[in-house]
């Protein structure tokens, strides 16, 4: 079967990594592309540093292609010169040639496939990184708009099928290519009317495999979303939040069900799919009988008339199997381009974004800092057209420079735009939705500002542009008079803690997880941080203590136990300013109680700015701000603000009176789950 290879029989319908699988991935990645000379070129210039074992791999096919038509010529001379003409000397002397290439070949293939795993390797391990780097260079929005699994599978798997670029495309088609003219070259040297004769019977190999390639290729479709959206059921129901949900609701049995459909389809696609390349097999299987036939036929009739000699029909039938597959082969390699050129457009649409927010220079001098924050007419919009247009760009594969630039740089120019005309400009103002109006805030080192609102107020995007997650669109933010934009982003953010309202923890210890904030924390500083946060206690009584692993975003902890384990570790951090989102579950008075004095240790002179849902917040403030509708509607403390602002008088008798009611009936285990 050496001559179907790469026709993708021997493989089967499944596959592992860099197997069938990564093949039939290729293939379906290949429907509705188009040859983009521009991604190409960019694609191999990657090998540009490997270009040393690029020329060594071309010289290794040249000599295997040469190796591989060698034998058929010696056969004949055996034959014709050895056998027929009654020479020993002759029979010894080919055949010891005939040994000593197989050698030789064998030792050219390992060093191609030495030399080819090398360039493919070292090229996914280029891209692996960059990516990553890349990645952490975007902003928080950015991952907001993309789903995980997506990016995950352009790192892993789109990477990992570089591999099939090298060895089916590029090995591929100069091999192939180097193998058919070495053996055309042979044949119609050896006799030009057997070599028309061979190549005659090559579209019955090129056009059926062509044909059933076409429906293999829409069933693998078919079968790769029944297994995707297997997939998607499977983490979706297995991750901790969907088991939760599933059980809640009792969708089990629908679970169930709907597993069990996509199972049946799949199954029967795939035994169809098995099926159609048989029957290819067996129409190969047959053709590939008819070639050797036909030359036995006209090779034994010229050999009667004495025009040949016996053994250029045998040299022959040994040469069409060079022939039919690599033509095969190169009938298909069309496939191979267009899904590298995918697969690098998929991989160029993520490196060509340009991160929203751009790194500044300056650093900030060692305890230098005070903790003075001050907004200035600060406005921010999300961009939802061009994250849809991002998004979109991003599945259908944007090539670089073009559609994911543009969606990017459509991004960047609408933000600069407002920026330039302003959020009272009318024709801004009529396409923008604003999260952010016009904010005016200072808040002197030391204070605390609550920030309190409806919900979709914009209190959280506030929040999110002092660690600069997002820049505004107009306005500056100032840290101690120096713009935030112009400082780096490391030296800003080193200055700053934050404690989100649903804390996350990697899964990891204890103690890893607190190290995040100081790498070099030693146990005594975890500890004293923790006693301060009152976590201490609920940590040592762990399994492992400090070295429990925490599980999957810190579910074997509870909200309460999150929320003060994410104060210890800002505590340990020790920075000047403090961001908070307040949890908004209410807990009972033991808990409420520790939260609160791990929260005044946490906010003892630094400056603070909190989300507040806590009276007891609120009442220990020095300014508290109402937000509504993306605005500041008013500035004053608890009394001032009671007396003279109707809203924040209705969000403290509905919000702030009744929830700080601790709940004696919930406990902290129990409320601590209770954001599913
Ligand atoms: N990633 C996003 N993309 C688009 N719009 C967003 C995004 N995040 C928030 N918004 C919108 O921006 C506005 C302000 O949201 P924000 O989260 O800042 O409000 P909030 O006051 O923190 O609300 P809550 O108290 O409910 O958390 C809302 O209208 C919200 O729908």
């Amino acid at each position: 079967m050496q001559e179907f290879r790469g026709l993708g029989l021997g493989a089967g319908s499944g596959g592992g990594p860099g197997g069938g699988g990564n093949r039939w991935r290729m293939r379906e990645l290949a429907q509705n592309e188009h040859f983009d000379w521009a991604v190409f070129r960019r694609a191999l210039r990657a090998f540009i540093p490997y270009w040393p074992y690029t020329i060594i791999v071309t010289v290794v096919i040249l000599a295997s292609s040469l190796g591989g038509v060698l034998p058929a010529w010696l056969t004949q001379r055996i034959i014709d010169d050895g056998i027929q003409q009654h020479r020993m000397s002759i029979i010894v002397k080919y055949t010891l040639a005939l040994i000593l290439i197989s050698i030789g070949t064998g030792l050219l293939g390992v060093l191609q496939t030495w030399l080819s795993n090398l360039i493919a390797q070292n090229v996914m391990a280029d891209y692996r990184i960059a990516l990553f780097r890349h990645l952490q260079r975007q902003t928080v929005g950015f991952f907001a708009s993309r789903q995980a699994g997506d990016l995950v599978s352009r790192v892993t798997n789109d990477v990992t099928a570089i591999q099939s670029v090298v060895t089916t495309t590029l090995v591929g088609f100069v091999s192939n290519l180097l193998n058919i003219v070495a053996t055309l070259f042979l044949m119609f040297s050896m006799n030009w009317r057997l070599a028309i004769l061979a190549v005659i019977v090559v579209p019955g190999f090129v056009i059926p495999t062509q044909r059933v390639g076409k429906s293999r290729q829409k069933l693998q479709g078919q079968i790769q979303n029944y297994l995707s959206k297997m997939t998607v059921q499977l983490s979706e129901s297995l991750g901790v939040s969907g088991a939760l949900l599933i059980r809640i609701f009792n969708r089990q049995g629908a679970e169930e069900k709907e597993f069990a459909e996509s199972n049946r389809t799949l199954r029967d696609l795939q035994v169809r799919q098995a099926l159609i390349g048989r029957w290819l097999f067996m129409w190969l299987n047959m053709f590939s009988s008819i070639g050797p036939a036909l030359l036995w036929m006209y090779g034994g009739w010229l050999v009667l008339r004495g025009e040949i000699g016996l053994g250029v029909i045998v040299a022959f039938t040994a040469l069409l199997s060079r022939l039919y597959g690599p033509l095969s082969q190169l009938a298909q390699l069309h496939v191979s381009i267009l899904s590298s050129v995918a697969l690098f457009r998929r991989i160029y649409a993520i490196m060509d974004e340009v991160p929203e927010v751009q790194d500044g220079t300056q650093t900030i001098p060692d305890n230098s800092v005070e903790g003075r924050l001050r907004l200035e007419h600060v406005s921010f919009a999300y961009l939802p057209d061009s994250r849809e247009a991002q998004r979109s760009a991003g599945a259908a594969g944007g090539s670089p420079g073009s559609a994911a630039a543009k969606a990017t740089g459509g991004m960047i120019a609408t933000a600069a735009a407002h920026a330039a005309a302003g959020p009272h400009e009318p024709s801004v103002r009529a396409e923008t939705r604003w999260a952010l109006q016009d904010i005016d805030l200072a808040i002197e080192p030391g204070q605390t500002v609550a920030l309190v609102g409806p919900s979709g107020a914009g209190k959280t995007t506030l929040l999110n542009l002092i660690p600069r997650f997002s820049d505004p669109a107009a306005g500056r933010v100032y840290l101690d008079g120096m713009d935030t934009q112009s400082l780096t982003l490391h030296a800003l953010r080193a200055q700053m803690g934050l404690v989100p309202q649903d804390p996350f923890f990697f899964h990891d210890t204890v103690a890893n997880n607190l190290r995040l904030a100081k790498e070099t924390a030693t146990d005594a500083e975890m500890e004293a941080a923790c006693r301060a946060a009152q976590i201490h206690d609920t940590i040592a009584a762990l399994p492992d203590g400090y070295d429990t692993v925490v599980g999957e975003r810190g579910y074997r902890l509870s909200g309460g136990e999150r929320q003060r384990l994410a104060i210890a570790r800002v505590l340990l951090q020790g920075p000047k300013i403090v961001l908070l989102d307040e949890a908004t579950s209410a807990l009972d008075t033991v808990i409420e109680r520790k939260i609160q004095d791990a929260l005044a240790v946490l906010l003892e002179g630094r400056t603070a700015l909190v989300i507040a849902h806590r009276l007891s917040t609120i009442l220990k403030a020095d300014k508290i701000v109402v937000m509504q509708k993306g605005r500041i509607a008013a500035v004053g403390t608890h009394a001032e603000l009671v007396e003279s602002d109707p809203l924040y008088k209705e969000l403290y008798e509905t919000q702030f009176h009744i929830e700080n009611e601790p709940h004696p009936g919930i406990s902290e285990r129990e409320s601590g789950h209770t954001d599913v």
